[in-house]
């Protein structure tokens, strides 16, 4: 296994495509694709532009579709969510698909989506996603940051970090076998530093701050645990995410 650390999409090659692609986006789509499939639902059909969502969420069944997303840190006028995790319970999206746009993890995820595997992955579902690997061994994997607006997110590159370190952690792999760019060391340092306080690492960074404003400390709070959702979101029709047993 070669891993590869993007820290946003923006920085991933564009003449080839890996094995296996991870988007992270803490803050917080895949944290919100990750709850959403440990509730229940259906699916996550993904989209960068609003007006295809639109078109393609009213050829589906209406009970059982809801639009989701949010930009600038809002919900979009008119959809039944935002993006914010902790709204999406069992009893809101059990059995329904969530069709959702957000302003960087969607983007993210269309940049990699015709890799062979695309999974997301978040603190919340870290460890499922150490043991997809340790237990698929994909050769090339790259870890893509969601970052924001096309720049740096610590929280991104920090999870990130916590993948390539939670791999040689339980495996007899060590960081410069498994290494296959420098990000990969800058990543695990930054997570090892902040590992037991992961919450006070989301209040340094920017986004976290811009969500204070926004959402409140919950959101921060809840993005901030690990391994509480057992749970893959992987992709399995272009655009669409769903739970991998
Ligand atoms: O909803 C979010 O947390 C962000 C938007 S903003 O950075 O808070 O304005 O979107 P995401 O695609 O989850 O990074
Ligand atoms: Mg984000």
């Amino acid at each position: 296994m070669n891993i590869f650390i993007y820290h946003t999409p923006e920085l991933t090659p564009t003449e080839k495509l890996p094995e296996c692609a991870i988007v992270v986006d803490v803050l917080r789509a895949t944290t919100t694709i990750a709850k959403i499939l440990d509730s229940g639902g259906e699916a996550i059909q993904v989209f960068d532009d609003l007006d295809l969502l639109i078109e393609t969420s009213k050829h589906w069944m209406p009970e059982k579709l809801l639009r989701a997303g949010e930009r600038n840190g809002l919900k979009i006028p008119g959809f039944d969510l935002g993006n914010s995790p902790l709204d999406f319970t069992p009893e809101r999206v059990k059995d329904k698909r969530l069709f959702m746009s957000t302003t960087n993890g969607t983007r993210a995820l269309q940049r990699v989506q015709k890799s062979q595997t695309l999974i997301t992955a978040a603190f919340v579902n870290l460890s499922t996603v150490v043991k997809y690997l340790l237990k698929n061994k994909p050769e090339t994997i790259w870890v893509i940051g969601s970052g924001w607006e096309g720049s740096f997110s610590l929280e991104d590159t920090a999870c990130a970090g916590a993948v390539a370190y939670g791999l040689v952690q339980q495996s007899n792999l060590s960081v410069n076998n498994l290494a296959g760019n420098d990000e990969v060391y800058s990543a695990i340092a930054l997570y090892t530093q902040w590992q037991d306080n992961l919450v006070e690492l989301l209040h340094h960074a920017s986004h976290g701050k811009r969500l204070l404003g926004l959402a409140g400390n919950e959101d921060l709070r809840y993005c901030a645990q690990k391994n509480i959702l057992d749970v893959l979101p992987m992709q399995k029709e272009l655009g669409v995410l769903k739970s991998c047993d």
